[in-house]
């Protein structure tokens, strides 16, 4: 099938849009093949490789390097990075946080080689890949020398290659990081190259889902930012959507009970987009314009100045709804400033897959643009929007940058690990049992937990003591009735990444406990499920082999012979027709499915 009309998928779904509600004053949503920026977006190969194993590393680099492979069989000695699996004790601990502070310099990211109108584009993407290929050398001999974990940093250059056009068509460059652990999200060395591509460039920390925070803890954290000369503010992108949500209830109860209202809907709705605009142009802006050029530390500045004064009384750690955070995109410059397109503010967001920057986008757009979800890695291209005319939009896909970290656990709690990739759970439920108090579990799952004679209870349990309990309450098991631990631990692991389950950092010299004494008590208890949904569950659960098991319909097995022992022989040929030791058909689960289900349920309660 030939490709009359360069219709793509992308370009069906932005046509589509606009087609359902008719153009807009400010859209601007292009296809990533749309922007002029000499990249050949059409050929990105755009997977995200973060996890490799040592030969697919060694194929890649040697590819990378446009190498022979007869070369290189020789003498070819793979090295794997240490992969740390257990946990640090409190000495390891201090030990690491040391290395950290030692290695920041040496963990860069990916500098785009200098070019100029002469370098032609086949010049310049080999140019890219060889500086792309030493910098990777030069990690990867840093993990070997110094046997230090890192997290899994992006490997595709493609990725990089856009991080490059967002920082270079930007004017400010925001990094969104997750408020459960700013500092983990954070890269310093991307501050660095902003500068490095241009002085005038600034750089602001958007410490989003700041719903998770108390404002004891926020205000915890403007005090470190302040004292290290950082501007940085706190959004929620769930607050956000929240607030348009019922906006939007409110003006359709406003329409219903015969409030101004047009003809037709979607004119009304365009219009309403339109004002709102205008609208947050004309509010009080709670930024002035940097009075020098080059001074970045007038957003802290302004920001404690300003938003003293502001109505609401609101404090420079105040949650920043979208109206505000729509005011501080737009005024964060001056008229005076530098800006790489005159009168448009570029903002580029850039931040590790996971920390809600779709989130914040559809937020700040007042509707959905971009998809969400609880999976990292899920935005794959960059995008431009414009917010207002004034201010445009410049996202990046989800990347994640060389950092240390102390362990494997560390990286699966945070996210940046996938949960459903997981290979062993017992490491992360080790750590999330060391970071959350032994209480704060029972209490949430309804559980009580052992403790081995001769502990207390200020010792946190072991990842098999907690999950046997958890399992065994929800009525996990296996088929040879052991509690399914790796089940309950999925569970636990999810609720803890997506912050149900809370944990949030202390910023460096503050003490966690005090910090987080409040959250602890917040905690809601999940409900314990009643007797019927735990059966509704294990019935949803229910395999063939479960219902062999329960009529006993298959050769004596080790399973059989234990329920013949407990119940005596079992009549099946009155309960489906069928003659026993004969296989299960389907046609006799139709005439009696209700006796049946009810011996399937006895069988599985008494597992
Ligand atoms: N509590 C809370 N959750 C949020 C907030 N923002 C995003 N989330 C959740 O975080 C998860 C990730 O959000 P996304 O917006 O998809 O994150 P992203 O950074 O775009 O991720 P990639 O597409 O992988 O780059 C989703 O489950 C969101 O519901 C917030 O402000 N508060």
């Amino acid at each position: 099938m030939g490709k009359k009309n360069k219709q793509g998928l992308g370009r069906a779904l932005i046509k589509d849009r606009f087609s359902k509600r008719g153009p807009r004053k400010n859209d601007s949503l292009l296809h990533t093949a749309e922007l002029n920026d000499g990249a050949d977006w059409g050929r990105l190969n755009l997977q995200s490789v973060t996890e490799e194993s040592s030969f697919q590393e060694f194929l890649s680099t040697a590819q990378l390097a446009g190498t022979e492979f007869q070369a290189e069989k020789l003498n070819v000695n793979f090295v794997s990075a240490r992969v740390a699996h257990g946990l640090l004790t409190k000495e390891q601990m201090k030990e690491f946080e040391k290395t950290k502070e030692e290695k920041k310099d040496l963990l860069r990211i990916p500098r785009r080689p200098k070019w100029d109108e002469e370098t032609t584009a086949e010049e310049l993407q080999a140019k890219e890949r060889d500086s792309f290929l030493e910098w990777r050398r030069q990690l990867a001999m840093l993990q070997e020398q110094e046997g230090i974990l890192m997290t899994p940093y992006e490997k595709n250059l493609d990725f990089w290659r856009q991080l490059w056009r967002v920082v270079e068509r930007s004017d400010v460059v925001i990094q969104i990081l997750d408020a459960r652990d700013p500092l983990l999200f954070r890269c310093e060395d991307l501050e660095k190259y902003v500068k490095e591509v241009n002085s005038v460039k600034r750089n602001l920390l958007l410490i989003n889902k700041s719903d998770f925070l108390t404002e004891n803890q926020r205000k915890t954290w403007h005090e470190y930012f302040s004292s290290q000369g950082i501007d940085a503010v706190f959004f929620s992108a769930l607050n956000a959507a929240e607030e348009l949500e019922k906006i939007k209830e409110e003006d359709e109860g406003v329409e219903e009970n015969g409030g101004p209202e047009s003809d037709d809907d979607e004119d009304a709705e365009d219009e309403d987009s339109q004002n709102e605009g205008e609208t947050s142009e004309a509010e009080t802006t709670y930024f002035s314009a940097g009075e020098s050029e080059n001074e970045i530390n007038t957003i802290s500045e302004d920001l404690r100045d300003e938003l003293k004064v502001e109505k609401k009384q609101r404090t420079p750690w105040s949650l920043l709804g979208r109206e505000e955070l729509i005011d501080l995109f737009s005024n964060i410059l001056g008229p005076d400033d530098h800006r790489i397109t005159a009168g448009v503010t570029t903002v580029g967001l850039v931040g590790y897959p996971n920390v809600g920057k779709s989130s914040s986008i559809n937020a700040l757009m007042a509707g959905k643009k971009v998809s969400v979800s609880a999976t990292p890695g899920k935005t794959k291209h960059f995008q431009t929007l414009y917010l207002t005319p004034e201010v445009l939009l410049c996202d990046c896909p989800g990347l994640v940058f060389p950092s240390l970290v102390a362990t494997k656990a560390d990286m699966v709690l945070n996210g940046i690990l996938p949960v459903d990739q997981l290979r062993d759970h017992v490491p992360p439920i080790g750590l999330l049992c060391q970071l959350i108090p032994r209480h704060v579990l029972e209490d949430r799952y309804s559980i009580m937990i052992c403790i081995p004679e001769g502990q207390s209870h200020d010792q946190p349990p072991t990842p098999e003591e907690f999950l046997n309990a958890l399992a065994y309450s929800r009525g996990y098991m296996t088929q040879n009735g052991q509690p399914d631990n790796p089940r309950a631990a999925r569970g636990v692991l999810k609720e803890f990444v997506t912050g149900r389950l809370l944990y949030c950092k202390a910023p460096p010299g503050i003490v966690q406990e005090e910090y987080h004494e409040y959250q602890m008590r917040r905690q809601k208890p999940v409900p314990v499920p009643t007797v019927q949904a735990q059966r509704a569950t294990r019935l949803n659960n229910v395999t063939s082999a479960d219902i062999d098991k329960a009529f006993f319909r298959t050769a004596p097995s080790k399973a059989h012979r234990q329920g013949v022992q407990k119940f005596g022989p079992i009549d099946t040929e009155s309960v489906s027709g069928d003659k026993p030791g004969k296989p299960w058909k389907d046609h006799s689960a139709k005439r009696n499915k209700r006796e049946k289900l009810r011996r399937v349920y006895r069988h599985l309660d008494l597992v």
